[in-house]
Parts: C-alpha cells; structure tokens; sequence
C-alpha cells in the first residue's frame, strides 16, 4: 500500500524497488525537477531510532560520487524516510548474477569506484563493516555503470574502537567479514578485507570460502586462501594482500589498494574507458529452426505486419494484403488485395480498426504526409473486399505519430519549419482528427509511443557539454503532459513489451551492440551485450528476437537473459512474429526475394 501521505509530497511515486529489514524502498521522482530519488521508508518500531540517527548523521556527512548520498529526511503520517540518491542498475549483485560477462577491465573499474567511496568514508574516520556486492548500488553514467556504497547502518567511527554488543546483532555478513571481526575488531582494514573478497568473487565467480556463518567465520580466521591460475599474477598479490589474517599485514590505507589495482590494471595493458562487457560467447547455429514454407516474393519487402490472418507485405509506395485460411498462417494465402499509395510507406501500425499507414511526400513542396486506414478482409462467399479511409493530409516538415492501442486517439508532433526545433504537439481524435487538447509548444521528439489506453511516452534524447541524456515525458488521453525522470543514455527509439508496456526495450546509440531494457514503475535499467547491433526487434510475450540484416538472430528473455544464437543465413529486409514462436522473414539475395515461414519453438523449448 502507498503511503498515503506522499501524495501530497514533493515526490511521486513510481514503484517499490525493495524491502529491506527495517521497511520498503521506493522509486520517487521530484514533481518539480524529474530528480529520481530512493525513499527508504524506515519503520520506527523496526529501525530504533539510534540506528536511523546513526545512518542518518553518516550519510549526511559523506558527499562523494562513490556514495550514496542522503538527501533529506522526509516525515510523513506513518513515519519518516530517508531521501536518497536513486541508483537505476539495482546492486552489483544483480550485475554479477546476471548472464553478461563484464570485461576485466570495468570490473576493476567498480573495484576502483568501491575503493574511492571507501577511501572518502575513512578520511571522516567511518569504518562501513558490512562491505558486499548487495550493499553496492549501480548508477547509469554515459561511461557505464558507476559503483555506490550504501547502508550506513552498522558503520562504526573509528574512535568507536574494539567493542561488542552494541549493534543489536547486527554484525555485517560472514562471507565477507574480515577475520577480526569475529572477536569484536573494528579497523578500516576490516573493509579492505570485505573489498579483498568482492575481487575475489569478481574475478573467479564465486567467493573464496563457503558454508554456513559459523564455518564462514572460522574459514576467514583459518583457512588458506587458494587462487586459480586463471588470475593474472598482478592480481593475485592484490588479492593476497588483501585477505591477510592479520589487518597490519593488508593495505595501509583503500588508497594503497587504490594504487595497487590501478597498477595491476596498467600492467594488464587494460586501457580506459572500457567497454562494459566482453562480447558474449556465441551459443552455436542453431538447427532447432523449421521451415515451414517459402514464397518467392517478386520485390524487397521492407515492411511486415500479421494481424490474425492478414498479412501486410509493404514496399515503396505499394502494400498488399494476403490473407491465410487460419491463424497459423497454414498453407498459401487464399485472397490477396493490394493498393498503391501516392507516396512511399514511412510507418505501418496496426490496430483493430485496420493497418493504419503513414506517407511521406518529399518531392514536394510543403513536404505532406498522409494518414490512411486501410481495412481489407473476407466475406462469406471468400471474396476480398476493403475498406479505407483517407485523413486529412498533414502538412509539415517533419511528424512524429503515436496511435493509441485501441485506435482511439493520436498524438502528434509536427514540426513545420527546420529552423525552429520546437513542435507543436497535440491529441488529435480517431477517425475524425478534432483536437482533444489546444497544441503545445515543445521540442520535437524522435519517438512518442503509446503505452496504454490512457498514457503514451515522449522521448527528448540530448547532448550538452559532452553529456547524454534522453529525458522521459509522459501525456495522459487528454494532452497533458508530465514531466518524468531522465537517464544518461542516449535512446531513440524504444519497444514495449505487448502485454507490459512499461517495461521497454531499445538500443544504446552509443553501443549500438547493447541492449536498454528500462523498466519504468520503478525505473530499473539493464545493459545486455549482443553479439550484433540489432535491426529487427520483435518483442513476445515470453522475450525478445533480435536480428540483423545477415541473419544473426538472438533470443533473449523478458529479464534480457540470452536464451539461444541463431544464424538463419538470410539476408533478411523485414521480419514479423506471429503466433508465440512462428517467424516471417523476408530475404532478399542477389534479385531474389523469399518468405520464409519459420517455427522456433524447439529453439526455445530446448532453452
Ligand atoms: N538508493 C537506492 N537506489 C536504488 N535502489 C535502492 C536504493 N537503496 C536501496 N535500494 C534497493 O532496495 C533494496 C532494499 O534496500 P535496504 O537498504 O532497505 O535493505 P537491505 O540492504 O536489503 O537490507 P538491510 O535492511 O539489512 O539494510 C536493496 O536491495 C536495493 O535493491
């Protein structure tokens, strides 16, 4: 249940993204500004009030960008949050469970970010004492991720020196717990430790020492630490190092360790900035994909819609329609229809009253662009018939459309003169085109997309002193515009998932070869490194196919997890899903064009 109490605060709500032990973690943006923050609800009853004081009084007094830093505290009618600096990439837990392979040289990056963020808690004499993947939070910078150090709560002042007792149990975690610390031992070099065993994990894929709290614990105090060959001799003495048994023997100081990584890094010849990941290992060709036919096709289709049996082949200025006997496509068409349009096809989208279509007339002057709505189906008797409306032409330079899902209303950005960047933007009711709301002013977008019956999205992708940012707005059914949050990515052009329409999938303009997947209540970002920069994204309800005009095709899941690798060897012009496995594929080689008819559910069930 919400907070009631922040509805009238000066955030909004966009999600729960935690529960902690003393209370939930929300995603808020600012109503004003579009700053994205953390609230940490912290429950009086569970988070006694020395411990909120306690974290409260670090955080605040540790402004670094290693950390996450405590804003304010906001009191509301159940109790009081923390106001924090939101991290979008979730912990580095998440980043080390997840299938990508980071490339060494960015995990000595966050090792290195972890490090700085300790170095600057030190100097304010903080020791943290609960060091581990889960309390390092991800922040999207335009290099990567950026790694923060979270949850003050069991921070201890270094004057507070040896003493027991006083955390109410809570005393950090045993895989990561510097051997001291079990007989009451605080020093900075306990961190240091914690940091030693992240390495470790980052390097090798699993911690040094397993087992249940008392074993862990004994195991830091007694047992060897073994490190593979695979680590290269540089970091092995890092590591080494760092998980000594006695503190005196480790790092002076995270800046000594600091210095010794960046060394290590530089004898590696690891050159920065580097890239986030390693390109993933290929999974193989695939022979799981059955043809299920082929027509030769007499042009290079670049556009490919199914809508139930009706499938819409557009080229150029011409789009036909043939329809199957069943749903499964089965066989060949059994009618076709087709129409000519006055000017070449830009968009085809599809909605229950017919495949609207959008044209573009450069050659002349207004440049003019014309929206249709075209119909065909079936009678009884199997003849072919049609229906189709024209709208009235748009003129301007430049439009930018979004239908609703129900084919209710269209948002519209039109700009009408180069020199000014400004649009106007407007809601325009279906089929008859009345405004629903008087235009607005505002910077062309490269993409509005519906979300919903009631809500769409604007993309404002921006660049300024070198930075990237693509800001988020939202519009209601009515034209009003909110204002939402932004990230430091630049996006042009982003997917939803058909039955989760806030949870969006694009590409980064930057690294065409990774994929955004943004989920939007409350925003989390995930990067997933391809093999490819993908030219066909088809979403399904059970993932992601992704495919480029040679063939490469990648299966990924809802989360981004790669499933399978496919090389179809086919020069692919367009591509649709149809059914929850099945593929149209139009190729074009050599002046011939195919169709292919493709099932990959044994692709995917053997995923
Ligand atoms: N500033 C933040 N930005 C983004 N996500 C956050 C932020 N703070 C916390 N979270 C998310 O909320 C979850 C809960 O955080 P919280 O700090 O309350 O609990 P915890 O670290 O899991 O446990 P504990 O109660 O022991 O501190 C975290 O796992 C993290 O994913």
């Amino acid at each position: 249940m919400k907070p009631t109490a922040l509805h009238r605060s000066r955030y909004r709500i966009l999600g729960q993204i935690g529960q902690g032990q003393f209370g939930r973690v929300y995603c808020a943006v600012h109503r004003q500004t579009g700053e994205l923050v953390a609230l940490k609800d912290l429950n009086p009853q569970r988070f006694p009030t020395n411990r909120f004081l306690r974290e409260f009084s670090y955080l605040v007094s540790l402004r670094h960008p290693n950390i996450v830093s405590c804003r304010a505290i906001e009191h509301h009618a159940k109790g009081r949050y923390l106001v924090m600096d939101y991290c979008e990439g979730g912990t580095l837990r998440d980043l080390m469970d997840a299938q990508g392979q980071l490339s060494l040289g960015y995990r000595l990056n966050l090792i290195t970010d972890i490090l700085l963020g300790l170095e600057h808690a030190h100097q304010h004499n903080i020791i943290h004492c609960d060091i581990k993947p889960e309390n390092i939070l991800l922040s999207l910078t335009n290099q990567g991720w950026k790694a923060r150090i979270t949850d003050f709560g069991i921070s201890r002042l270094s004057q507070q020196g040896a003493h027991t007792g006083q955390d109410g149990g809570y005393t950090g975690s045993p895989a990561y717990m510097a051997p001291e610390r079990s007989y009451g031992q605080h020093s900075y070099a306990c961190d240091l430790y914690s940091v030693g065993i992240i390495i470790y994990e980052l390097l090798i894929g699993e911690r040094p020492f397993s087992g249940l709290p008392g074993d862990l614990i004994l195991a830091h105090l007694n047992q060897r630490v073994t490190i593979p060959d695979t680590v290269p001799p540089s970091l092995r003495t890092t590591i080494e190092r760092a998980l000594e048994k006695l503190p005196q023997r480790r790092f002076a100081s995270a800046r000594e360790m600091l210095t010794d990584i960046r060394h290590a890094a530089e004898v590696l010849e690891l050159k920065t900035p580097q890239r986030v990941f390693s390109p993933p290992v290929l999974l193989g060709e695939s022979d799981g994909v059955e043809i299920l036919g082929q027509t030769p096709l007499r042009d290079a289709v670049s556009y490919l819609a199914v809508e139930g049996r009706l499938v819409y082949l557009g080229m150029w200025k011409h789009l036909s329609c043939a329809i199957y006997r069943d749903f499964n496509l089965t066989g060949e068409a059994i009618a076709e229809k087709s129409i000519t349009l006055t000017d070449p096809i830009l968009e085809l989208n599809l909605r229950p009253q017919g495949c609207f279509i959008l044209t573009r007339a450069s050659s002349r002057l207004p440049v003019e662009y014309n929206l249709y709505c075209w119909r065909p189906s079936l009678n009884v008797a199997g003849t072919a018939l049609e229906e189709y409306q024209v709208f009235p032409p748009l003129q301007a330079r430049q439009v930018i459309h979004a239908i609703d899902v129900k084919g209710r209303w269209l948002a519209l950005a039109s700009q009408s003169n180069s020199k000014d960047r400004y649009s106007q933007f407007q809601l325009l009711k279906l089929p008859d085109l009345s405004p629903i709301n008087p235009p607005v002013r505002s910077p062309l977008p490269p993409q509005l997309l519906t979300l919903d019956n009631c809500h769409g999205l604007a993309l404002f992708p921006y660049q300024y002193h070198g930075k990237q940012r693509t800001y988020f707005y939202f519009f209601n059914r009515r034209g009003l515009i909110i204002k939402g949050f932004s990230v430091p990515l630049m996006l042009f052009s982003l997917i939803p998932l058909p039955d989760s329409p806030y949870q969006l999938f694009g590409i980064d303009a930057n690294e065409p070869d990774i994929a955004i997947i943004i989920k939007l209540k409350p925003l989390k970002v995930t990067r997933i490194a391809l093999n490819f920069a993908p030219k066909f994204i088809l979403p399904q309800s059970w993932g992601y196919i992704l495919a480029n005009s040679q063939g490469q095709m990648m299966l990924l899941d809802r989360d981004g997890f790669r499933m399978a690798y496919v090389n179809l060897s086919l020069k692919i012009t367009a591509m649709v899903s149809f059914g929850d496995s099945k593929l149209l594929v139009a190729s074009w080689s050599k002046g011939k064009g195919m169709l292919s008819k493709l099932d990959l559910s044994k692709v995917i069930d053997n995923c």
